[in-house]
């Protein structure tokens, strides 16, 4: 896999950042974007543009075939059984509110628990407080470790058959911890219950198989993995899928409209309702095709190797804490610290001036910022298109922001 080629797809790293080339590091909130999927929307409203599944004229035909073969992209990608277990959603929050509410809020009842660790991005974790609100069933949070990480064996006291969900992310967007979903499956099936698979930080980063996984449900987001804003995914069995109601009702999703009643068309299509998200889906397919050619395996050795990099560095700075797995232990893509005495938007902004970009803030994950005992973190995030020598502008920013902040170079 070679960065540096592969960074001349992306016409942002053009920019120029306050006089610096970028240095994006913010890839757990947003990826950017290739010239193949640029390049593919622009030809889809050129030459293709046109409202699906209605339309007999050739325009229609053209973008609900371009539509449903992005459907198929996805199934493959994440090798789902079939396509009809691909729902398009606008993203991850979309598609786990989607379970929350179709599926949870109609099997949930007072006593019932929904268990999930305390460390969830507020869209895994505010749909099921809702659920519990609305139904009567109560929250049980997994306890973590000191580096973030959950034990099997806590997993197995929490779930049992009250337990009829478990709602855990594939990989945390603040510690970079890789939680072991599948085993965890293994446990909420022994109890009757299913699993809804935060991806968002995974599916992007790393091979995803979902029969592999045995997860019930599986969420992620296009915009995180090369793909137009306004796109993302529900995966789910084909039973749960058929007994899950939709969320939103209209045109397309429609099988027969009476004046008092009507019937929904089979999955996917009755969770799609109004004119579907025709070309994030097929941009979406385009950033799949990108990633395939290049592969999930080479680039989850490639990110895990530059958070295991910056690591290692960071722990040659006295005054920075990194939060989540020590070094040589399994992490994902991305690394979040703190210079200490020093508010994490203060270290961004000094970063930016050099060209750098990370994220500053509570990263959408509050009652982890708690248990941490910060109010925010600073986070590096990586992907395909970063180098060592961005590991090495990040590194002598930070040092620089240390002295601007007044802190001897450790
Ligand atoms: C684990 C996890 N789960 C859900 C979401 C929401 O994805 P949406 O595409 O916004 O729906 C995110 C997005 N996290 C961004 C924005 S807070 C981050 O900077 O970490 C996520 O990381």
């Amino acid at each position: 896999m070679n960065p540096l080629a592969i960074r001349e797809d992306f016409p942002i790293f053009q920019e120029k950042i306050n006089g610096h080339p970028l240095v994006y590091l913010d890839n757990a909130a947003t990826s950017q974007k290739p010239r193949q999927v640029l390049d593919v929307l622009r030809r889809y409203y050129e030459s293709e543009n046109s409202n699906v599944h209605r339309g007999v004229h050739t325009l229609g035909t053209r973008a609900t075939e371009a539509y449903e073969g992005a459907r198929e992209k996805v199934a493959r990608f994440i090798n789902a059984p079939s396509p009809y277990q691909v729902v398009f959603t606008r993203g991850t929050t979309e598609s786990i509110n989607m379970v929350a509410h179709g599926y949870a809020r109609a099997h949930l009842q007072p006593g019932d628990e929904i268990v999930l660790p305390p460390s969830e991005h507020h869209s895994n974790l505010i749909p099921w407080q809702q659920a519990a609100r609305a139904t009567g069933a109560t929250l049980r949070y997994l306890p973590l470790q000191e580096d973030g990480s959950i034990r099997l064996a806590d997993v197995e006291a929490a779930v049992t058959d009250r337990t009829k969900v478990v709602a855990i992310a594939h990989v945390s967007n603040v510690l970079g911890t890789v939680n072991p979903v599948r085993e965890i499956a293994a446990i909420a099936h022994r109890h009757g219950a299913v699993i809804v698979v935060d991806g968002a930080q995974s599916v992007p980063h790393m091979p995803t198989d979902v029969q592999d996984l045995d997860c019930d449900f599986l969420a992620f987001s296009g915009h995180k993995m090369l793909g137009p804003t306004g796109i993302g995914v529900l995966y789910g069995k084909p039973s749960l899928l058929a007994e899950m109601e939709p969320t939103y009702f209209g045109g397309e999703m429609i099988d027969i409209v009476e004046l008092h009643e009507s019937t929904w068309k089979e999955a996917p299509w009755k969770f799609e309702g109004g004119t579907p998200i025709i070309a994030g889906a097929i941009g979406l397919g385009a950033a799949i095709e990108y990633l395939s050619n290049i592969g999930m395996e080479e680039i989850a050795k490639h990110d895990a190797h530059l958070a295991d990099l910056t690591v290692q560095r960071l722990a040659e700075i006295e005054g920075v804490t990194v939060y989540g797995p020590g070094p040589g232990k399994p992490r994902a893509g991305l690394v979040t610290f703190n210079l200490d005495g020093v508010h994490p938007h203060d270290v961004a902004t000094v970063l930016d001036a050099a060209g750098v970009a990370v994220r500053a803030g509570h990263h959408c994950a509050q009652p982890l910022m708690r248990i941490l005992h910060v109010g925010a973190t600073a986070r590096a995030s990586f992907y395909l298109y970063n180098t060592e020598d961005d590991v090495d502008a990040f590194v002598a920013a930070l040092k620089q922001a240390k002295e601007f902040f007044g802190h001897a170079i450790g």
